[in-house]
């Protein structure tokens, strides 16, 4: 492995990282652009990867920023000929760049993309241009590649690829950090650990949802690597870092108020007013679920706009309109949302801007109050307008507290002291775990966190459980049953509820396997115990169940267990 002295202007650092397998880092130690992202002013990498199989693919040219002097520095390496594929982890205006550059010279490469990466590619590059999107590539040499999209809001058309061949996962967006180092794999992971949180909220909290379901998809492939878009390899601390991501992703729903923002952006403009204000209501700790309206249907948004505290909405003005999709959204919005949330109207235009207008007054008309004036940007914004909107965010939040004191209706003093004491018991929390039992030969599951460690010897569990979760098969001394405890991220809690199903339904859709005494182990959980009653006592209204751990497995190493977390012991 070789790597390079650092200099102070910027340059293209390269380093073998596998077999066949070479890193072109793209560096410079200047904040690169004026996004909150950057504010950190470490610096940051884009980073290239070269695999050389019998064929030779290109994954992720650098932006326009270092043009010229990554083709410099990758013609030294490599005759430009030889290489058949360029693979886009996502598009960009900015990457468009440099990939027309490289097309200028190797118009033999097939382009490799998701589908949504390929319609933009379609309308921006010549008809004779080559692009696939498959799901798997044979370089040759064992380098077989496979490709998993990951759409997110931010990123719709993200392409994820991993080489069986050095197990390496080229994850893009994901696992990365804003940092210019001289060292290109993560030794000191340690001290990287706040500017990767800093750029996990700045790209990622506000995508959290679809960030989790990424996590879930690339799970299943054997990795030694991340090879991220920024920052260093991640070889040292990759079971640590996925466990961050998952940790950072279940936080976001642990936040005291939710916000959905709600945009569409045709040229990346709103797109990036959107991520400022998404961080002024992240750094004042509120949770943000972002939706791009051009990928959800009607259903996401109607949850999204249900289950918030307010919501933010966002559009460009295209030929004197909002894109359709904006309109449907906000159609949503007026017949099912709750008319005392606060709203927020934000976009960029050209020349009219009718767009924010339209949002603006059915809003106004319909009497939603506004968390902070409609922010009208003309064309690409400035530092100044992602700083207003960086200051809008804030401002939200501010109203989003004064706009609950408003809502909360007064409380007698008994009545304030009862719910003091609920709020404060309910803040003992538990593992989201699913029992299984088997009644012949009809399985059944219930869902509960009332579950703890009850003795080390024997291994013993206590569990409470109420009359009418109809949990009549562990009431017995004697009986059986698995304890599946339930993975953050993996949401398999949809297909159970407290009371106790019967038949094949759900297991019939989800995959398990039986285990040793009969009952039905989820593949999803993140473990599993195998136990058996041992006392019952009937405590209140509950009975606490004594149980005997006989058997456990974890299934998921880097997983994290789901917790419950509740407002109040009420419920
Ligand atoms: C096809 C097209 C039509 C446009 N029509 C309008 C218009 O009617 N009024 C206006 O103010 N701006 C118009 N614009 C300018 C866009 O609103 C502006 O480029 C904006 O930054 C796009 O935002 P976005 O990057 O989020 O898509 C138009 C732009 C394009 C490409």
């Amino acid at each position: 492995m070789m790597t390079l002295t650092p200099t102070h202007t910027r340059d293209v650092q390269i380093a073998t990282i596998g077999h066949n397998t070479i890193m072109v880092r793209s560096r410079t130690w200047e904040r690169l652009k004026f996004e909150v992202e950057y504010s950190r002013q470490r610096g940051t990498t884009a980073n290239s990867y070269l695999i050389q199989g019998d064929q030779i693919a290109l994954i992720d040219p650098p932006g326009v920023s270092f043009t010229e002097i990554f083709i410099e520095e990758l013609s030294k390496t490599i005759d430009l000929n030889r290489i058949n594929y360029i693979i886009l982890s996502h598009v960009n205006p900015n990457r468009l760049i440099t990939l027309k550059a490289l097309l200028e010279k190797l118009p033999q490469v097939t382009l490799i993309c998701s589908r949504p990466g390929a319609n933009i590619l379609k309308t921006a590059l010549k008809e004779t241009q080559s692009i696939r999107c498959p799901e798997t590539l044979d370089l040759g040499q064992g380098h077989h590649l496979q490709f998993i999209t990951v759409p997110t809001p931010r990123w719709p058309d993200g392409l994820c690829t991993y080489d069986p061949a050095t197990e390496l996962l080229y994850t893009d967006k994901l696992f990365g950090v804003h940092i210019c180092e001289d060292s290109i794999i993560d030794e000191d992971w340690k001290a990287l650990d706040s500017d990767r949180l800093y750029y996990f909220d700045c790209l990622h909290a506000p995508q959290a949802k679809q960030v989790e379901d990424a996590l879930d998809k690339l799970s299943r492939f054997s990795v030694k690597g991340y090879a991220p878009g920024h920052g260093c390899l991640v070889r040292h601390s990759i079971s640590r870092l996925t466990y961050d991501y998952r940790y950072w992703c279940g936080q976001q729903k642990r936040q005291d108020f939710k916000v959905a923002l709600l945009y569409a952006s045709a040229y990346g403009n709103t797109a990036t007013l959107a991520n400022a204000i998404a961080q002024g209501l992240i750094q004042n700790g509120v949770e943000v679920e972002s939706i791009n309206c051009e990928l959800a249907n009607s259903n996401d948004i109607l949850q999204a706009v249900e289950t918030c505290d307010g919501f933010i909405l966002g559009s460009p003005t295209l030929g004197g309109h909002a894109p359709v999709q904006i309109q449907t959204a906000l159609g949503i919005i007026l017949s099912s949302g709750d008319k005392t949330k606060l709203a927020g109207v934000f976009g960029s235009y050209g020349w009219s801007g009718e767009a924010i207008d339209l949002l603006e007054t059915k809003l106004q008309d319909a009497n939603y109050r506004f968390g902070f004036a409609p922010i009208r940007v003309r064309f690409s914004p400035t530092s100044d307008n992602l700083e207003q909107c960086y200051q809008a965010g804030t401002e939200f939040v501010q109203a989003l507290k004064r706009n609950k004191k408003i809502r909360s209706p007064r409380i007698s003093a008994t009545e304030s002291q009862i719910n003091r004491t609920e709020q404060a018991v309910g803040r003992i929390i538990g593992s989201l775990c699913v029992i299984t039992t088997q009644n012949g030969n009809s399985p059944k599951g219930i869902l509960t966190s009332w579950v703890s460690q009850a003795s080390f010897n024997p291994p013993g569990l206590m569990i409470a459980v109420a009359e009418d979760q109809n949990a009549d098969l562990m009431r017995h001394t004697g009986d059986k049953f698995v304890l599946n405890i339930l993975s953050e991220g993996r949401n398999v809690r949809r297909y159970f509820s407290r009371h106790s199903s019967l038949g094949s339904h759900p297991f019939s859709e989800i995959p398990t396997k039986t285990a040793e005494n009969g009952c039905m182990i989820l593949s999803e959980a993140l473990a599993y115990l195998e136990c058996r009653v041992e006392r019952i006592m009937a405590c209140g209204d509950r009975w606490l169940i004594y149980a005997i751990i006989e058997k456990g497995e974890v299934i998921l190493t880097d997983g994290v267990s789901a917790i419950e977390h509740r407002k109040s012991a009420g419920y």
